[in-house]
Order: structure tokens, then C-alpha cells, then sequence
């Protein structure tokens, strides 16, 4: 185990707390600062939590100072789209300018490792269902653009040569710890496996799909679904990359193909045994047709292979949580 100290904000959350449970397993020091807002203290099951936000570049600063931080794995933000859309400030203040705040932090006391979480939604529409990181950001909601933005901050900031940065662009991020010890447990969530597992769990009494005029096979919008598990692998390979001298990068999480929103409904009512009751209504502001991830760069580059490309495993692992909140 090295002295090095990684510090992982919005680590109570969903994604951040499965990032930090495999450091743990494999023997990292972890420094987890959440302000618990979306996240939940028990789902950090590894290293020290401090309650605090990314906002307040005091406690930011002595964190980094006195814990030896040498590496900051940036979950914490806001990360739902159609909310940005009624609280668009909220999302640059919280998503743009606290990265702003940290990275000030990070200057002052010299932390030359960040990986960010950003999102498939800084590239709005795209021109052909699967983008690479070079097709073009045209993000189509206040949540994209406060990400592209934050994006550019670390770039322009890592091209100084005072840190080297890796920027992963998540697509539809679902399921649970295999075990159903973490999952996600947000409450009022809006992304789409959630919402079906807890309709199937019996904790709503429909599933609306948002829009069945898009220009896709079924009309239904058209994501890829990457299992959690795997996306917090890419986070581990992508800190050591980072320690081991590796370049700054931007790359796509994803597994290269997409499902339709009445295919994962399909999925998870043959997952589950049982029927779910669906409501056909419109399109959701910020919504756009389909994308899926191009991820042969993170599959080269950090030598990834994901282990549970497999829409049936993530639906059954997020259902397998679901019953236990
Ligand atoms: N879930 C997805 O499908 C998805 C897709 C693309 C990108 N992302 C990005 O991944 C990251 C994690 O998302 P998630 O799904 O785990 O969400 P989440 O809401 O479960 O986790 C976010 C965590 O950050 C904390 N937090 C928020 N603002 C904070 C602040 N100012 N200071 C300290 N803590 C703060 C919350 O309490 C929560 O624990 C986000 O940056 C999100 O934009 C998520
Ligand atoms: O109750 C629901 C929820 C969603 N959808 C549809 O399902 C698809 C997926 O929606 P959702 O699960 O809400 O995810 P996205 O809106 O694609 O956004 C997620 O995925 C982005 C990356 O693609 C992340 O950046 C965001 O944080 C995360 O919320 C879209 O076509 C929605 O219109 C429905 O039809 N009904």
C-alpha cells in the first residue's frame, strides 16, 4: 500500500461510493468529502468521511494540506438533466464553479492528479449514434454545459504542466454492488433502471416513457447502460495511470451499443417476473434522441475490459439493491 492519499468527493454518493469501496478492497487510503446532500454516510464503506462541501475552499484546502492528498477523484455535483433546466444556476455554481474552487486549491497546495466525472451530455444531439471524444460537444442542457465547462477549466489548467488530469465521460450509468451492500439510493430518482426497479418493487404504481416520437427503432430514446462495476474500474485504472506518469486524457465510459427505453422496460420486467404498468406521455425537456459511447480509447489506453456488459445483470443487480432500501 502506497502513503499516497486519494481524495474522493462525493463519495457518499452513488457511483463515488462503489469507486471507493474498490479502492478500499485493493488497500488505497481514501479521504471521502461529501456534504451528504444526495448522498448517504453509510454507503461509504471505506477511509474517512468529512462532511463538508467542495464549495468551501478552507476545508478544501486543509483537507488537501493536512491528509497528504495527492490525487482528487471529482464526483461531487448535481446530475439531474431536466432538473438543470428549472435550476440552471444551482448547476453552474455547484458542477462549474466549485471545480473552479478546488482546482484554486489544488494550486495553492500543489495536488497534481484529478479525475472528473463528466457525462455523454456534453455532446447533445451527435451526428451518428456513437461518438468518439473527438465528435463535437453542442450540450443541449444547463447540466452538459456546467460539465464541457468544467472540462475546460482542468484542461487549460493541466496544460500549465501543474497537473495531468483524466476527464471520463459516463454514459447511463445503472446497477449495484454484486452484493447489494451499495447501490444507488438517491432519493426521487429520475434515471431510468432506478425508476423501473422501484416500480417493480412495488414503490410507484407506473413507469412513464418520456417521448415515443423520436427518430429511433421504437420511437423511445436510446442510451447506453454501463454497469456501475465497471465504471468504477475505469476510475481505478485511471489513477494509476495518472500516478505512473500517464497523460492527460479524455475518454468515453460506455459499452458501445444502446437500448431504448421500452427495450430496458422489457428487460427488467423478464429480469423481475413480472409486469410492469407503463404510461406512454411526451418528450422531457433537455432530452435528446439516442447517443452510445465509442470506448475503444479507454479500452486501449487503460487496458479496460468490462465485466458485466450485460443488460439482465445490471437490471437484476439494481433490483437485488432496490429491495433492500
Ligand atoms: N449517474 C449517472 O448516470 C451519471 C452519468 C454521467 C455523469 N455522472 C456524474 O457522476 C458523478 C456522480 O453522480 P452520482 O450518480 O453518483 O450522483 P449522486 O447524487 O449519487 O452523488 C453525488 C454526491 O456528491 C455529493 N455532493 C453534491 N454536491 C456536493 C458539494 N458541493 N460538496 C460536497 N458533496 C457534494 C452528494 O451528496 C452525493 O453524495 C456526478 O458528477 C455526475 O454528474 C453521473
Ligand atoms: O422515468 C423515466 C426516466 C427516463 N426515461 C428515458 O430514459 C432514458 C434515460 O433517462 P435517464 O435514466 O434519466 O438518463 P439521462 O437523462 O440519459 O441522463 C443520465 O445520463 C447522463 C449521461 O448520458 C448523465 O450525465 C446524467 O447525469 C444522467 O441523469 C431517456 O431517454 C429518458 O427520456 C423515461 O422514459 N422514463
Amino acid at each position: 500500500m502506497s502513503n499516497k492519499t486519494v481524495l474522493v468527493t462525493g463519495g457518499a454518493g452513488y457511483i463515488g461510493s462503489h469507486v471507493v469501496r474498490q479502492l478500499g478492497e485493493r488497500g488505497d487510503n481514501i479521504v471521502v468529502l461529501d456534504n451528504l446532500s444526495t448522498g448517504h454516510s453509510k454507503a461509504v464503506l471505506f477511509g474517512e468521511l468529512i462532511v463538508g462541501d467542495t464549495g468551501d475552499k478552507e476545508l478544501v484546502t486543509k483537507i488537501l494540506r493536512e491528509k497528504n492528498i495527492d490525487a482528487i477523484m471529482h464526483f461531487a455535483a448535481n446530475t439531474v438533466v431536466p432538473e438543470s433546466v428549472e435550476k440552471p444556476l444551482q448547476y453552474y455554481r455547484n458542477n462549474t464553479v466549485n471545480v473552479l474552487n478546488l482546482l484554486e486549491c489544488c494550486q495553492q497546495v500543489g495536488v497534481k492528479h484529478m479525475i472528473f466525472s463528466s457525462t455523454a451530455a456534453v455532446y447533445g444531439t451527435p451526428d451518428t449514434l456513437m461518438v468518439t471524444e473527438q465528435s463535437p460537444t453542442r450540450p443541449e442542457s444547463p447540466y452538459g454545459m456546467s460539465k464541457l465547462m468544467s472540462e475546460h477549466l482542468l484542461r487549460d489548467y493541466s496544460a500549465t504542466g501543474a497537473m495531468s488530469h483524466v476527464i471520463l465521460r459516463y454514459f447511463n450509468v445503472a446497477g449495484a454492488d454484486p452484493q447489494a451492500r451499495i447501490g444507488q439510493a438517491t432519493p426521487n430518482a429520475t434515471h431510468l433502471i432506478k425508476v423501473a426497479v422501484e416500480a417493480l418493487c412495488g414503490k410507484r404504481e407506473k413507469v412513464s416513457v418520456f417521448g415515443t416520437d423520436y427518430a429511433t427503432p421504437d420511437g423511445t430514446g436510446v442510451r447506453d447502460y454501463i454497469h456501475v462495476e465497471d465504471l468504477a474500474a475505469a476510475h481505478l485504472a485511471a489513477l494509476d495511470y495518472l500516478r505512473n506518469g500517464g497523460k492527460s486524457t479524455t475518454l468515453n465510459c460506455g459499452y458501445g451499443h444502446g437500448f431504448s427505453v421500452l427495450e430496458v422496460l422489457k428487460t427488467a420486467e423478464k429480469v423481475v417476473g413480472k409486469p410492469l404498468n407503463i404510461h406512454y406521455g411526451p418528450r422531457r425537456a433537455g432530452d435528446l434522441a439516442a447517443i452510445a459511447a465509442d470506448s475503444s480509447r479507454l479500452r486501449e489506453l487503460l487496458n479496460w475490459t468490462p465485466q458485466y456488459d450485460d443488460l439482465e445483470k445490471i437490471i437484476a443487480h439494481a433490483y437485488a439493491f432496490e429491495k433492500t432500501l
